[in-house]
């Protein structure tokens, strides 16, 4: 199944952010998004999402044109991961991640959909030990730290069992350790088939991905696997400077030379 941008173009306020870009983003891949600021990483994510309106071409979901979906069948589908997601802080960290089951009951505060049911107990069970955050469940969200709020951010949006999550910049408030933990995870759940879309500002996390589409000034630059986006011409078009791209075993390594 893919998620797909077909010749989109986006505005920002008055702006073309988003200028005719089309990429392919399938299941079971890891995909960065990458490119200067200002490149419209973000616009395009929200596109992505159906949050901001396209003004030409077309958002697909597994060859449906996205705007034909409904809101449950989009949320099925597509869940997101903002740079510093706003938990509710005393709030219990197994109860933060039933919300993403938009199931249950009025004591969380949202009109449920539907009552809640023992596969939604169990779905939450599975996000909590998949993401590392059943061992601290009984805890309030203002008794963790940055990575592991991250952490329960991610069980909520993946307890709904999506086929795509996307991100903006999802590593950038943690340090080395925690944004390395936060993409071993993403890197599991692609393993179990989920479609992996982040923006990223770290090229050598880009280059731990399986694609990378690079922006610049709207348009897709390139587009492809690390080694072949990843290049210092590439990098020099779009954020002017002076990149070595070196190869430590089956890694690259970026290093700006600037
Ligand atoms: N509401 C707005 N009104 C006018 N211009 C906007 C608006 N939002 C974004 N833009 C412009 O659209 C362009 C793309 O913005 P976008 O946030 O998508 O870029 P980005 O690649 O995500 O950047 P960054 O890496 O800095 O987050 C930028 O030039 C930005 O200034």
């Amino acid at each position: 199944m893919t998620l797909e941008a077909v010749d989109v173009h986006v505005r920002a306020g008055e702006h073309p952010a988003v200028r005719g870009v089309s990429a392919v983003f399938p299941t079971g891949q890891f995909t960065a998004v990458i490119g200067p600021n200002g490149a419209g990483k973000s616009t395009l994510l929200r596109a992505l999402l159906g949050l901001s309106p396209v003004q030409a071409g077309e958002i697909r979901v597994g060859g449906q044109p996205l705007v034909t979906l409904n809101r449950t069948a989009r949320a099925r589908d597509l869940a997101f991961l903002a740079q510093s997601e706003v938990l509710p802080d005393q709030t219990r960290v197994r109860d933060v991640v039933a919300l993403g089951r938009g199931a249950g009951e009025w004591r969380w505060g949202l009109i449920p959909t539907r009552p809640w049911t023992p596969e939604d107990e169990a779905a939450v069970t599975d996000a909590l030990t998949r993401t590392d955050t059943r061992q601290f469940e009984h805890r309030r969200v203002a008794e963790l730290s940055g990575g592991e709020r991250q952490r329960v951010a991610l069980a909520r949006a993946l307890v709904a069992g999506p086929r795509f999550l996307l991100l903006d910049e999802p590593t950038n408030h943690l340090d080395l350790a925690y944004a390395l933990d936060v993409i071993r995870h993403l890197r599991c759940e692609v393993a179990g088939g989920l479609g992996v879309i982040a923006v990223l500002h770290d090229l050598n996390l880009a280059a731990r991905a399986d694609r990378v589409v690079l922006l610049h000034q709207g348009q897709v630059l390139a587009c492809g696997t690390p080694d072949t986006v990843l290049t210092p011409a590439h990098l020099h078009a779009a954020y002017g400077v002076r990149i070595r791209v070196l190869r430590d075993a089956d890694r690259l390594l970026v290093i700006p030379e600037d």
